[in-house]
């Protein structure tokens, strides 16, 4: 596709405006204006030509470009692709343009977005999987950010002369990079966009999210009932607004990309309420009533099975009552959760509409990957207990169940939920089974699509969105970007199935997650359900006919033994191609491996007093070892109390605080507190404070605490993280978003009132 050529094809109309533009110039006459100036006619001329290329014009060259992206949406998840959950504007979208029912994504979040706007395969730009985990320069295609070599379709349109705005989720930089002192080449602002609004890790709170704007840390909107989907399209819409009214020759690009529906689940109550008694008949029946509908739309095929329940789910009427009670809560606030997001892009589709660029926008609505299974069977309230492996028990879940939504829940739905929104397919995100990689993709373009409303059925990858656009533009990638040479796009365009039904498919595609495999051939598809630590090449690979099984409910492996050894080298070839060796099965481990070239590979860290937010996946490295945080401090009388240093929120973090006098060090596991106070008061005037963790055992040791070089306290910490401490950032000398502890969570952000010099953390 790289034809190493920067230009836009010239539309019939740019050529005409060239050649008019040209008689002008030739004609040359001129007259006086009412200053008596004299004005040369060409202009006059000229700038009827500009006025009329202005976008809306009808023979306007350049579209606006929008993508929007929901976050761990199942198949099933919106309406006009089998649910009873309310999404009239995305269904309008639907209505309006087309609807893929066989568009493909990859396991999870970052490598898909990567691909979605680089036109290329993941592993080959960098990121086989999602950009928390780095693994250093040994793994050329993990390193948690997309080189240079692929530029970004914001890079590619800002050299045609696009607008390029970002919103919502990024994801799309190593964690350890994500600090307010950058490095910042991986930030939206170092991929092509010229502004940016909203987060950069995985997941962040609705309603207290670690915001970034363009490449600072800025504070939440003291706004009533602040919520981050209504935040971001605000953004949205100012940045419409503002390119409208001042720029509206100029093209934009925008990608709008949704926290929801990624844990946590958090929507106003209102929303909730909305579902009351839709979920009591539970997930069986739902599930069914999807597939059905799905059916009765045309978005499956009508001879399509239902897989039964996946392991570990149980069939509804097994439930107890407080299981029920439970999940039918997850299940009305996922839904409410959606159709608040879904009433966001309406605003977004109205701004659209309200400056008269709706009909000349392309939109393009996809979900990242499958719903996720990391609820696991109870329904997660604690979002951090999952990503270190620890179970959630159902008590808790219900004596937390008016929380769920809230914020005081770091909600996610149980399994059994999940696997209706991925109906019809069994297993999750994260797998390489349809349910974690075959979503919805609608495409809105009124200017080009005639047949409104219709469904899509080729094959489709994340990939080929990209190339898609550059086709429907009429442009080729450049061959440098700010000195780079660029990879040719490896997505291919499937531009012609906007124009025409018939058009072909993809033809090949692999996939690869964190072992997990697939390829998918010409109506086949070959797979492996890798489980972790075992030799790649005892994985069973299973096989499936998608063209005629759409939900992958018949293994015929041992049926066809030659068609999956010829699946299986085809995998190869194309994992060789596309750099997806060498492989790994890392899990919650990605979190512990630290590259060298990270500021978390320091042993030493010294911050002061007045430093923003460090989030937390950049902040000092202490899981699993001996530590010690050191904090001089000065107090000028006994009252100067509040934070030394604080990392995370309610859910789980440490902190270090000074209150009535007593110094306090407490450790919040998520499902315990560790507390260990003083029992000596902290003296007003200069005092050496400090933090002592001695590692005993693995994820276990002992807090000490000390006052100018005297333990003042003692404690065992018999459980510490092991992967994550918590999703909100550190602190100094203060406790931002969420409170750490129960203790001042009436106080603000307990800001320390007296002076601290600095605090340094030494970790061996
Ligand atoms: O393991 N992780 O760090 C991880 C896995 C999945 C995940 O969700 S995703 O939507 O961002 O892919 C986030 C983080």
């Amino acid at each position: 596709m790289d034809k190493g050529l920067k230009v836009l094809n010239k539309s019939p109309f740019q050529k005409l405006t060239a050649v008019a533009s040209a008689l002008a110039l030739l004609s040359g006459c001129s007259y006086k204006n009412i200053t008596g100036q004299e004005v040369k006619a060409e202009v006059l001329k000229q700038k009827t030509n500009e006025q009329k290329s202005q976008k809306g014009g009808e023979d306007s060259p350049k579209p606006n470009i929008v993508y929007i992206v929901l976050d761990d949406s199942g198949f099933s998840d919106i309406g006009s692709y089998g649910s009873e959950v309310k999404t009239p504007n995305l269904d309008w979208l639907a209505a309006n343009g087309l609807r893929y029912n066989n568009s493909h994504v990859t396991p999870v979040c970052s490598p898909t977005r990567a691909s979605l706007l680089t036109g290329r395969n993941p592993h080959d730009i960098g990121m086989s999987t999602v950009a928390n985990f780095d693994m250093g320069p040994e793994y050329e295609n993990k390193r948690g950010r997309i080189y240079p070599e692929a530029g970004t379709i914001a890079e590619v349109l800002s050299e045609n002369s696009y607008n390029n705005y970002a919103l919502g989720k990024w994801h799309l930089s190593p964690s350890h990079q994500v600090t307010p002192a950058g490095p910042y080449e991986n930030w939206p602002l170092g991929k092509g966009f010229d502004r940016f609004y909203g987060f950069l890790e995985d997941s962040g709170d609705q309603y207290r999210p670690e915001l970034i704007q363009d490449n600072s840390p800025v504070d939440v909107p003291k706004k009533e009932n602040y919520h981050f989907s209504e935040d971001i399209v605000d953004r949205a819409n100012q940045y419409v607004t503002d390119q409208a009214s001042v720029n509206p020759e100029k093209p934009f690009f925008l990608y709008l990309s949704f926290g929801a529906q990624h844990q946590p689940v958090q929507v106003p109550k209102k929303y909730i309420d909305m579902y009351k008694g839709v979920y009591d008949k539970g997930w069986d029946k739902i599930r069914e009533e999807r597939f059905n509908k799905q059916k009765q739309l045309g978005i499956i095929p009508k001879d399509t099975k239902l897989p039964g329940l996946n392991p570990g789910v149980k069939p509804w009427d097994q439930l107890t009552n407080d299981e029920k009670k439970a999940f039918i809560r997850f299940q009305e606030t996922y839904a409410g959760f959606l159709t608040h997001t879904d009433e966001q892009i309406g605003r977004f589709i109205d701004k659209l509409r309200s400056v008269g660029e709706l009909e000349n926008t392309m939109i393009v609505f996809l979900s990242d990957n499958g719903t996720s299974s990391m609820g696991k069977n109870t329904g997660s309230i604690n979002h951090t207990l999952p990503y270190n492996d620890v179970p959630e028990k159902l008590e808790d879940v219900v004596k937390h169940i008016d929380d769920i939504g809230s914020e005081r829940a770091g909600a996610e739905s149980p399994t059994g939920w999940a696997q209706v929104s991925n109906t019809p397919f069994k297993f999750y995100k994260a797998t390489t089974f349809e349910a974690g990689i075959h979503t919805p993709l609608i495409v809105y373009y009124p200017k080009v699509i005639k047949d409104k409303g219709a469904i899509r059925n080729q094959y489709v990858h994340v990939s080929d969105i990209t190339p898609t656009v550059y086709d429907v533009l009429g442009i080729d990638i450049p061959k440098e970007i700010k000195g780079v040479k660029q990879m040719e796009l490896q997505g291919q365009s499937f531009s012609d199935s906007l124009r025409s039904a018939k058009s072909s498919g993809k033809e090949t595609q692999y996939f690869e997650n964190n072992g997990q495999r697939a390829i998918y051939h010409d109506g086949w598809k070959a797979l492996t359900l890798h489980k972790k630590g075992d030799p790649y090449e005892k994985d069973v690979w299973q096989l499936y006919h998608v063209a005629e099984d759409f939900s992958e409910s018949n293994d015929l492996a041992a049926k066809y033994p030659e068609k999956v050894k010829e699946m299986q080298k085809l995998w190869e070839k194309e994992a060789r191609k596309y750099g997806v060796f060498p492989m790994t099965d890392i899990a919650g481990e990605g979190f512990l491996t630290i590259p060298k070239d990270s500021i978390r590979a320091r042993n030493t860290f010294t911050f002061y007093p007045g430093m923003s937010r460090l989030s937390e996946s950049a902040s000092p490295f202490i899981i699993n070892r001996s530590y010690s945080i050191t904090v001089p401090i000065e107090r000028d009388s006994a009252s100067d109390d509040g934070v030394l240093v604080a990392l995370g929120g309610y859910e789980s973090g440490y902190t270090l605080f000074i209150k009535n006098n007593k110094l306090v060090y407490e450790y919040n596991m998520g499902n315990a507190v560790y507390r260990i106070e003083s029992k000596e008061n902290v003296p007003v005037g200069k005092s050496a404070i400090r933090f002592e963790f001695r590692k005993s055992e693995s994820n276990k040791g002992i807090g000490s605490l000390y006052i100018n070089g005297q333990k003042v306290g003692e404690g065992e910490i018999s459980k510490t993280h092991q992967y994550k401490i918590a999703f909100e950032g550190l602190d100094i000398g203060k406790d931002t978003l969420y409170p750490v502890s129960t203790d001042y969570q009436n106080k603000g952000i307990f800001e320390f009132s007296g002076e601290i010099e600095k605090v340094v953390y030494e970790l061996n």
